[in-house]
């Protein structure tokens, strides 16, 4: 898929005393600039109805970091820089009977849809998750849902909703191929392979017919789960509207723990830095906001903090080496902060 494919309806932690300020190349190879989405201008007022004005971003390729998201224009501390809705997305298993089964909003008893145990906030959130229920529902996921909640894992379930989606025709099976891949061990790999099987077997038991099946290989499973692993948003809802960027960075805080995973396309171009001037945030559904927590220039790379930045500098690098398989080159790293 090309970059300049992507459809672009462009959205946690606690920001750390500025002392730093975030590098950026200036040999850059332009990959994406942004066509449509909704901002929130400078002046906080919404764009006119002409139609929504182009995000002031764009993608490019670094030297040392991959690709990059950069400002094309002075960006204000508060300014909500684009929205993102998440190309699949899936509850935590202990979230299921509390948050939309499609968009993961907080479920209000009153106006839930029921379907089978699953719920839906909106006829609206259950009509959308057809893409992905018709075919999910012919199938018999105890196996394994009980594989991933008893091994405490929840990327599989990104896998099978996306494999849903591909069976009934509402995704390609390469969507992801352009999100950087983890390089998995061996021994990775391995252990996805019992996983891979419950869900193969699964479908081959509901009877989903092989012309359907194809791209449900072994190597397409461990190749998307590698790319959910780099790439994968942890949610938490910042419970109510809060348009004020210090209530949203405290609610960040202290908000429920996470309701579900998800996968988005141009925040997986974000990259990390410990002292970030990007966050992304989530106000009642799995619909992201990418907001300014400085004033940022015209040029500077945008950065997010996939961890929390309170962490010792040792920590941060331990878990950024085991869980993401990197090594951070941010300047608050780099001089050991
Ligand atoms: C979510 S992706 C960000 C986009 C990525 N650069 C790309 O080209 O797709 C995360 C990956 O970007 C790179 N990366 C992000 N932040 C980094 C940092 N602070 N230092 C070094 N590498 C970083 C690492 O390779 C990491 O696995």
């Amino acid at each position: 898929m090309s970059p300049l494919a992507f459809v672009l309806t462009l959205s946690c932690y606690r920001r750390w005393p500025s002392r730093f300020s975030t590098p950026y190349s200036h040999n850059l190879l332009v990959l994406f600039s942004s066509t449509a989405t909704t901002i929130t201008p400078p002046n906080g007022k919404e764009s006119p109805s002409s139609g929504p004005a182009p995000p002031p971003i764009r993608v490019a390729l670094t030297e040392s970091t991959g690709r990059a998201v950069f400002a094309t224009r002075r960006i204000g501390a508060g300014d909500t820089i684009h929205t993102a809705k998440p190309i699949v997305s899936h509850p935590s298993l202990s979230a299921i009977t509390t948050v939309c089964y499609f968009c993961l909003k907080k479920i209000n008893a009153v106006t839930a849809s029921q379907s089978q145990g699953v719920s839906f906030c909106s006829e609206n959130c259950k009509e959308s998750s057809k893409v992905f229920y018709d075919v999910e529902k012919k199938a018999d996921w105890l196996a394994f849902d009980d594989y991933c909640r008893t091994q405490g894992l929840k990327y599989p379930l990104l896998v099978k909703r996306l494999a849903c989606m591909v069976i009934s025709g509402a995704a390609p099976a390469g969507i992801l191929d352009i999100l950087q891949p983890a390089n998995l061990t061996q021994g990775m790999i391995l252990k996805m392979e019992e996983g891979f099987h419950l869900l193969r077997n699964a479908l081959v038991k509901a009877n989903i017919g092989d012309e359907h099946m194809s791209f449900l290989t072994k190597q397409w499973y461990t190749d998307v789960l590698a790319r959910i692993r780099i790439n994968a948003f942890r949610i938490e809802l910042a419970a109510g509207v809060y348009e004020d960027l210090l209530s949203l960075a405290s609610a960040s805080i202290e908000a429920e723990a996470a309701v579900g995973n998800a996968i988005y396309m141009l925040p997986s171009f974000y990259n990390l830095d410990c002292d970030p001037n990007t966050h992304i945030v989530w106000i009642e559904n799995a619909d992201a906001k990418l907001k300014a927590l400085r004033d940022i220039d015209e040029g500077e790379e945008l950065r997010i903090c996939y961890i929390d930045a309170s962490m010792s500098c040792d920590a941060r690098e331990s878990l950024l080496s085991q869980g993401f398989g990197f090594k951070c080159n941010c300047l608050r790293c780099m001089s050991g902060d």
